[in-house]
């Protein structure tokens, strides 16, 4: 393990993710919190970042990027793809590392992250659990197993306030099996299907999603033959797995000075 104290700033300190990450950072012995951020007019801006625990940190919400990464080594962002997107600018200029585990980029997002990646040290995720980053290369081998005869279909569901479909991982899975497979997710991916959609093409990957109430994040992948079904299914109970994957990318980035980095390279999965 890495030398600490790690000082961390966290980016949308008020959201389900920013809490689940300040608490991870106050537990941990070898990190310590440097900073925290949420969206001007934030109602939270201004309150201790540990006020919803009922303690009191020093350490206040801004809206003031410089400020909030001053001190820090570390950003760790689960928020928005716009947001992640001014604060990696900030993390440039200042060079600050950067944990992003933030979903939905388009193309022009990834590429900016991968530009930034030149001169800061960034670890990108859209799942940040040891047990996703696992389900990939079990789903490498299924996929490379199964190429024939066995159509492919991926299930997500999540909470009722997720705002992006298919989630990252989902989307994440279909490209490590469209790669096992020789094809691209690009031209290859059903999103949902509706009406007379005609016989399945063999050659397709269909996602689906179900949305609702307080589910962390369940993905199903089913590998459909004739006389047989395999299903390779990850369920999230909490959310603190995402936290503790994010405090591990934080010490794979110390003393790195810049590249662009996933949970295989943090988790030594190769
Ligand atoms: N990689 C992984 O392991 C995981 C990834 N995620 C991803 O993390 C992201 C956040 O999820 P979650 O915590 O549930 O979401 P929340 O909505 O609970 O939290 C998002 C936080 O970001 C703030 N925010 C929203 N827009 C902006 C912006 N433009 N600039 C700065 N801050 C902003 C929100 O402020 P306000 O509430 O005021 O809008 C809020 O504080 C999602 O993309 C999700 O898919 C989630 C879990 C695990
Ligand atoms: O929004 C969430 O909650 C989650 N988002 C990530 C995703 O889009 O894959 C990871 C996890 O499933 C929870």
């Amino acid at each position: 393990m890495s030398q600490g104290p790690h000082r961390i700033a966290i980016a949308g300190a008020s959201g389900r993710m920013g809490r689940m990450l300040i608490e991870a950072v106050l537990a941990a012995e070898d990190c310590v919190l440097a900073g925290a951020l949420d969206i001007a007019g934030s109602p939270a801006l201004g309150q201790d970042a540990t006020a919803f625990l009922g303690q009191t940190s020093g350490v206040t919400i801004t809206a003031d990027l410089d400020a909030a990464l001053a001190g820090a080594d570390a950003l760790i962002d689960f928020t928005r793809p716009a947001g992640t997107l001014a604060h990696l600018a900030a993390c440039r200029r200042q060079g600050t590392a950067l944990v992003i585990g933030t979903t939905g980029f388009d193309e022009a997002g990834k590429a900016a992250i991968a530009a930034a990646a030149e001169d800061i040290a960034i670890v990108m995720a859209p799942n940040m659990s040891v047990g996703v980053n696992v389900v990939l290369k079990l789903l490498q081998q299924a996929a490379r197993a199964l190429s024939q005869g066995y159509d492919i279909e991926i299930v997500e569901a999540h909470h009722r306030h997720k705002v992006d479909a298919p989630s990252g991982t989902a989307l994440k899975m279909g490209e490590v099996i469209a790669e096992a497979l020789g094809r691209d997710l690009k031209t290859c991916a059903v999103y949902g299907r509706e009406g007379v959609t005609g016989e399945r093409d063999p050659s397709t990957l269909g996602f689906a999603t179900v949305r609702g109430g307080d589910v962390v994040g369940d993905h199903t992948v089913m590998f459909l033959g004739t006389g047989e079904r395999i299903e390779i299914s990850h369920k999230s109970s909490s959310r603190a797995t995402y936290a503790q994957g994010s405090l591990r990318a934080v010490r794979f980035l110390a003393g790195r000075r810049a590249g662009l980095f996933d949970m295989d390279a943090v988790l030594g999965l190769g």
